[in-house]
């Protein structure tokens, strides 16, 4: 980005031409450069994608895929053996890794730390070219690979792998190189040009950043860890146990378009071990984090302790739980409500971080509303996601499957709870649990206040007099603010509502559902607990892990020391 050039300027006494080094900033066409999104496919009977997906999933299921740990360009494997298996068919294996020692990562912050420095200096055009290459070997050739390790490993069925592992993870590289590209047409005023010229660049930050991953969207890790290293950074990428080989599937694409080894390292790890190993170093520079409050706490806490010790304040970007809403108001068109919340809450097992799990409805359309969702839930199949009937598959894990069911199990036990639909868990072959309706009386029980991540919806009732009160609980009740939903007809409501409710949501949505956001049209993030909201998809998201560089260049030699009135006291 940095080029010798010369400037030329003419005046009426002569012709200057003027030496300058200064920043150059990539060729940029604002209409051809702006991306599309990525179309969804339709996987319907017959068609091509069907066909390729159902024969990655046949290579996938047939093996256990060797995952190693990568720093630079080695291979590392350790006595840490760990296995990734299907959600829905927990005996079945799909991937073999293993967990990084202290030892190994201590090598590869030393390795990413120094590959920085390349890469650094490797021009924006070039990393542009990559990027680009990246996105269409996941819209094409690795498409149904993607997919079929996400809906394997992360148990998806094709919808929700497709509009996460190919759509969302392709419209991240091409919409952050795009937010780059028109980042970088902002350049400072220089005021006499003659005289001095002021010229502004994004370099990455010295040191190495850790992208830490959450299980549930393959390509938020894709995210975390290439968008930081796009605008210069050096990574450290611990993918979540859960979702390990979708994530090196993104890993492999990347070193085929062209990323350089050492720019993002991948480590599998034990997360304490991991977050101790990297809070420790002098040289982390920021950490790029998903996932649930108590880890971003911890590790925040941890860079806290270890402040004295670091080259730079590592910059803290983390987006965390929810527990979001669907607000109905006693002008809501009931069947948009009831088809929204079935989607927002039951798709993908709940397990989306803008899912719906707490609702407030009228009493006056409660008893529609209910029989809406009973027998629209009824119709859900619970099963193995690669058939295509199947609405969900199951949970990620034992430990989510113990989370979700201690919930269940509290309303079972009354505690003012009343099960209206679902309940049942099954884990003898997979971790299923039924799509569950509860009905309180008390809107701050813990199903009303608490993130479960799971499949469970709490619905409490208020009466319609007390509309105002009601949203009031909406951002007293928690700590969270990620995504919430309005359902109402009255416009003056809705008007009302977003002020009311303007603390209460990241990702605020009239009339529709609180989950879906998509890049570059629903920028996603949360406040308060949910996050720091850096906005996930949106124009800002890759300048937060810039380290912009400011130069002023003057042309004319100094001559004076003196402003010009203290000459003529
Ligand atoms: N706001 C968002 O954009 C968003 C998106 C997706 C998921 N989420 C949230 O993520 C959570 C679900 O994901 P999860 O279960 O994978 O979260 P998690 O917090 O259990 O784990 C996230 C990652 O942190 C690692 N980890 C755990 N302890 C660590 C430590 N001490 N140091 C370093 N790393 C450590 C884990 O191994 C994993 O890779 C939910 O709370 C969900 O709401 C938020
Ligand atoms: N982009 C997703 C949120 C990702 C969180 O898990 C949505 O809005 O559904």
């Amino acid at each position: 980005m940095l080029s010798v050039c010369r400037q030329s300027f003419s005046s009426s006494l002569q012709r200057i031409s003027i030496r300058c080094v200064h920043s150059v900033v990539p060729e940029y066409k604002p209409e051809a450069d702006l991306p599309q999104n990525e179309p969804i496919l339709d996987y319907l009977k017959g068609s091509r994608e069907r066909t390729e997906l159902e024969g990655e999933l046949k290579k996938v299921s047939a093996t256990v895929e060797d995952v190693p740990i990568i720093i630079g360009n080695e291979e590392f494997r350790t006595d840490q053996v760990k296995y990734q298996v299907m959600p829905h068919n927990h005996q079945h294996k799909i991937a073999k890794f293993y967990y990084a020692t202290p030892a190994l990562i201590e090598k590869a912050i030393k390795v990413a730390t120094e590959t920085q420095k390349t890469w650094d200096r490797t021009p924006m055009s070039d990393r542009f070219v990559i990027w680009e290459r990246a996105a269409d070997l996941m819209a094409n050739e690795h498409r149904q690979k993607l997919n079929a390790t996400t809906m394997l490993g992360q148990s998806k069925t094709a919808y929700q792998a497709e509009i996460d592992s190919a759509a969302e993870l392709i419209d991240f590289f091409r919409f952050n190189l795009y937010f780059l590209k028109e980042a970088l047409q902002y350049q400072p005023i220089s005021t006499t040009p003659k005289i001095f010229k002021n010229s502004m660049r994004y370099r990455g930050v010295d040191g190495f950043m850790a992208a830490v991953a959450p299980f549930n969207f393959t390509a938020i890790g894709g995210n975390l860890a290439y968008t930081p290293a796009l605008i210069g950074n050096a990574m450290l990428w611990k993918p979540s146990d859960t979702a390990i080989l979708s994530n090196y599937t993104i890993f492999k694409i990347c070193r085929e378009a062209g990323v350089p080894p050492g720019v993002v390292n991948f480590l599998p790890a034990d997360g304490p071990t991991f977050g101790k190993a990297i809070t420790q170093s002098p040289h982390l520079a920021g950490i790029n984090f998903t996932g649930s409050v108590p880890t971003f706490n911890w590790l925040w806490r941890a860079v806290g302790n270890n402040l004295d010790k670091y080259v730079n304040f590592p910059k803290m970007i983390g987006e965390c739980g929810g527990k979001n809403y669907h607000f109905v108001h006693p002008s809501a068109d009931v069947e948009s409500v009831v088809n929204h919340t079935i989607r927002s809450a039951f798709e993908f097992c709940g397990q989306k971080c803008s899912a719906c799990s707490r609702m407030y409805a009228p009493e006056s359309l409660w008893p529609q509303i209910k029989d809406g969702l009973i027998s629209k839930r009824n119709t859900l199949k619970i099963d193995d996601p690669t058939k295509y009937d199947t609405f969900t598959g199951a949970v990620i894990d034992a430990t989510a499957f113990k989370r979700i069911k201690s919930y269940i199990d509290f309303a079972k036990a009354g505690n003012g709870l009343e099960i209206v639909a679902g309940g049942k868990c099954d884990d003898s072959k997979g971790y299923f649990i039924e799509p569950t309706i509860i009905f309180t009386k008390d809107p701050h029980t813990k199903s009303m206040t608490e993130e479960i991540f799971g499949p469970v919806l709490t619905v409490y009732v208020y009466k319609d007099k007390d509309v105002n009160s009601a949203v009031d609980l909406v951002g007293t009740s928690t700590s969270f603010a990620l995504t919430g939903a309005v359902f109402a007809q009255d416009e003056k409501f809705l008007k009302d509502s977003l002020e009311t409710l303007k603390m209460t949501a990241g990702n605020f949505y009239i009339n529709d559902k609180s989950t879906g956001s998509v890049v570059g049209q629903q920028p996603f993030g949360g406040a308060r607990m949910s996050g720091t909201n850096d906005k996930a998809g949106g124009p800002t998201y890759v300048l937060r892990f810039g380290n912009p560089q400011t130069i002023k260049e003057s042309f004319v030699p100094q001559k004076e020391i003196f402003y010009p009135y203290m000459l003529q006291p």
